[in-house]
């Protein structure tokens, strides 16, 4: 309650102007970001933020140890069945409430390898590495969206913090990074364990050398140890402004679009806006300058292909006029796929995380610390380590993995019927994913470090999949299909990531915790047994759904130019996680606030029409 309510917060349409001059949808990570900074830098210029979800002043969304899946919060989506997981569909939760998924993550804040957004430039061609869509053209970004408090020195010298200013931060965006004052005693022994098997630990992972095991920040406010996230940072403070509205509970369904030049060019002049609850019809409002997409990977498609802009198999099935046939939308989509495996500590260290879990009066206590001193386990949110592993560090085996990737062709891993120019794009991805699987300096798995949690994360995926509206109900939640493990490799490479847990709880650091492998347990030994037992258990997603709108020419399967711009529509940007053309190495947030920042800053320059 202590948050202030934005003063132009509108909850009807017929609240709203008869029109703005830009208009975002998705009030979410990104939305937000690109909307603080236009009403800054154009105070003559108004700005309306379309959100799905509703404002929360929940303390559920600001705590940071909190879990906030629930459906007030996050849409769950069913997945379509996926083949190669034993046909399970899997519930897909992404962000329904002002802030997006940057209310509900877990708020580990860290950055890929410098190699991974190389990536970006190398795979999408010469025009987009011009564009600044690399490691050294995203890192202002990085630098101007957050703000990093140090940790105190006594919680240095408790927990081993290691951080370097110089070579990540320096910036003063609204966004906080920091270290908690908090860490449970067997993080430091999970850390020695990776060190036992010679893995490194540089001393900072988001200045560009993210493999190794290092400290990764929690996006937290250092004075009151809640969650620091894009209404937070990009909406409270700014919320007064009188060009700025944001209307929530209601939701863009498709574009208003228009030809031009005797029909040769077609023109975003607004949007459709619904109420999400009620059954009122969708009314119209126009935007003198830009309409811009912030839905995120999971919905931005399903406005683009609703308006008649996507692949003609997907609109035609669904009887959508094709207005602008644009292959793409919806096609590359990609996340990180986990496997769960569990270690029983039986001689953990006090105190752990279960024993508070177990014991009212310990969690009594921790709730205590934190209401009363802002310290304690609750101060702790999804974790603040990992092991970034590279494909050869794993395995003896990589050198044979990136042949057979080598020897494939590229069209086999698609479904029949699949457009050209998305076979040409995936060659051009496979390319520079087998550099990113040679290479040291960027990591093919994630093991977040967390006591007796052994959760191999791969970083690097082969197989690509799609989020398409539905023909039957195009209204309605889009076809989600993860086609997690359509390419084999993607197995191959699950089988190395998974035995390594083995090794790693049977470090002498490990031991001294007592580990116990409990799942999958003695029953899994051999490559065919891991096989099944990982089709059986590997989940598709670690909450980080992207490449649904990709930055790549329209010749490789893109949607957006250099500069955002859906390619063959003017007046149209798309500025979230659809864009990634490549999935980072690492947790999603901090690249979509970058990537926010460098759309604001490509919008701002370009200046619009006066
Ligand atoms: C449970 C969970 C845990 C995660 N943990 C982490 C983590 O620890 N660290 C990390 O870095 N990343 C994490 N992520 C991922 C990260 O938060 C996201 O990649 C990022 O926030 C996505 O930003 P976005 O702007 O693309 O989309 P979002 O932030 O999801 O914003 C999209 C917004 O658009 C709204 N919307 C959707 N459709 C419409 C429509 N038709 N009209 C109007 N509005 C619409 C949605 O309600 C939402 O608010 C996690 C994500 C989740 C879901």
């Amino acid at each position: 309650a202590s948050i202030p309510h934005g003063v132009h917060i509108k909850r009807q349409i017929s609240e709203l102007a008869p029109q703005y001059d830009y208009i975002i949808a998705g009030g979410g990570t990104s939305g937000l970001t690109v909307a603080d900074r236009l009403t800054a830098a154009f105070p003559r210029r108004s700005v309306l933020v379309v959100e799905y979800g509703n404002l929360s002043n929940s303390t559920a969304l600001l705590t940071p140890a909190a879990t906030v899946l629930n459906p007030q919060f996050a849409f769950n989506i069913l997945s379509e069945p996926q083949p190669h997981l034993s046909n399970r569909s899997f519930t897909v939760t992404v962000g329904k409430v002002v802030g997006g998924c940057s209310a509900i993550n877990a708020q580990m804040f860290d950055r890929g390898s410098a190699a991974d957004y190389d990536a970006w430039g190398d795979v999408a061609g010469q025009e987009y590495r011009e564009a600044g869509w690399t490691w050294d053209g995203l890192l202002p970004y990085f630098r101007k969206s957050t703000t990093f408090t140090p940790p105190s020195a006594a919680d240095v010298e408790k927990y081993g913090y290691t951080y370097d200013v110089e070579a990540a931060y320096g910036g003063d965006g609204p966004i906080h990074a920091i270290y908690p004052p908090f860490q449970w005693p067997s993080e430091k022994i999970m850390r020695e364990a990776w060190k036992d098997l010679g893995v490194p630990s540089p001393i900072e992972g988001a200045g560009g050398d993210a493999t190794g095991v290092f400290w990764i920040p929690s996006s937290q406010d250092p004075k009151t140890q809640t969650r620091s996230y894009a209404r937070t940072g990009h909406y409270d403070a700014v919320a007064n402004r009188s060009n700025y509205h944001l209307l929530v509970g209601h939701k863009v369904t498709e574009l208003v679009l228009t030809r031009n030049g005797n029909g040769r060019r077609i023109e975003a002049q607004g949007v459709k806006i619904q109420a999400v609850s009620g059954n009122s019809s969708a009314i119209e409002v126009r935007s003198d300058q830009e309409v811009i997409l912030a839905a995120g990977a999971i919905h931005t498609p399903g406005i683009l292909q609703r308006s008649g802009i996507g692949p003609s198999n997907v609109l035609t099935a669904a009887g959508i006029e094709v207005k602008v046939e644009l292959p793409g939308v919806g096609q590359n989509f990609q996340d990180h796929a986990i496997s769960s495996m569990f270690y029983n500590l039986t001689t953990d260290v006090s105190p752990n995380p279960m024993q508070m879990f177990m014991n009212a009066t310990l969690m009594q206590e921790a709730r205590r610390q934190y209401e009363q001193n802002k310290t304690g386990p609750l101060t702790l949110s999804g974790g603040n380590s990992g092991a970034f592993i590279p494909l050869s560090t794993l395995t003896n085996n990589s050198q044979s993995i990136i042949s057979a990737l080598s020897a494939q062709s590229p069209s086999a891993y698609f479904p029949n019927g699949t457009h050209s120019t998305i076979i040409e794009g995936y060659q051009s991805q496979l390319d520079m994913l087998k550099n990113l699987l040679s290479s040291k300096e960027a990591a093919t798995f994630e093991y977040p470090i967390s006591p007796g949690g052994a959760i191999p994360v791969l970083l690097k995926p082969l197989s690509r999949g799609s989020v398409n509206i539905n023909s039957k109900i195009p209204a309605g939640e889009p076809l989600i299909n993860y086609r997690t493990f359509s390419n084999p490799l993607d197995l191959t490479m699950f089988i190395e990531g998974a035995k390594i847990m083995r090794r790693l709880y049977s470090t002498r650091s490990a031991k001294t915790l007592g580990s116990v492998e409990m799942f999958p347990g003695d029953a899994v030994i051999t490559d065919s047994e891991w096989r099944v037992w990982l089709e059986k258990s590997v989940s598709p997603s670690f909450y980080h759904p992207v490449g649904t709108a990709a930055l790549m020419p329209k010749s490789l399967g893109g949607v957006v130019d250099p500069e955002l711009r859906v390619h063959g529509v003017e007046s149209l940007r798309v500025v979230d996680a659809s864009v990634m053309p490549l999935i980072p190495g690492t947790h999603t947030s901090s690249t979509v606030y970058a990537v926010a920042e460098k759309a604001a800053e490509v919008i701002i320059r370009d200046g619009g029409r006066d």
